[in-house]
């Protein structure tokens, strides 16, 4: 009789983790240190959240035709302005830019359900999503 373990327990079937390397500086304790400093990582004109349409948001993406270059999200409802987090995410930036404009609720979910979002982006909401047209600046938004 063999002495080794059976061969379902050396075999690792779990997906490896995809944790980047974090540049110095960029950890979780420094997002929260940021968070609770008094800069203002929102960086919006309004200082409550406001109502805000999926056509709002996905001027909000960093690509060539978009207002700025600043990355709005949203996630079961509330709107987020992620720019300032981008660097600090253990997935890394790349993984937040799929998502960039959109709604992030189910890829959220399905990558890291236990992970506590109206904690860690408390201080990036800017607003509540709405459908096109009841935005607060739809109106100025062109209809092409
Ligand atoms: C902007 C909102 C997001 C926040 C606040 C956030 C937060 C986090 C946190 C705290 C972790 C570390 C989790 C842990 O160690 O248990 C993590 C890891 C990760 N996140 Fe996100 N995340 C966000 C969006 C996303 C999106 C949209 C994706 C796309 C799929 C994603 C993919 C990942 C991946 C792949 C990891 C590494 C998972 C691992 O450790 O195996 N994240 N994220």
């Amino acid at each position: 009789m063999s002495l080794m373990p059976p061969p379902t327990t050396t075999r690792n079937t779990q997906k490896p983790a995809q944790k980047v390397a974090l540049q110095p500086g960029f950890g979780p304790l420094d997002w929260a240190k940021l968070k609770s400093s008094s800069e203002d990582l929102r960086q919006v004109d309004w200082n409550c959240p406001v109502p805000i349409s999926p056509k709002m948001m996905s001027l909000h993406r960093r690509k060539p035709d978009s207002v700025d270059d600043e990355i709005w999200c949203s996630f079961s409802g509330k709107v987020y302005n992620v720019t300032r987090y981008l660097p600090f995410h253990p997935g890394g930036d790349k993984e937040v830019l799929r998502i960039a404009g959109k709604d992030g609720t189910d890829l959220f979910m399905k990558t890291h359900a236990w992970v506590n979002i109206d904690y860690m982006l408390d201080e990036c909401l800017i607003g509540f999503l709405v459908p096109n047209g009841r935005g607060v600046q739809d109106a100025l938004i062109d209809d092409e």
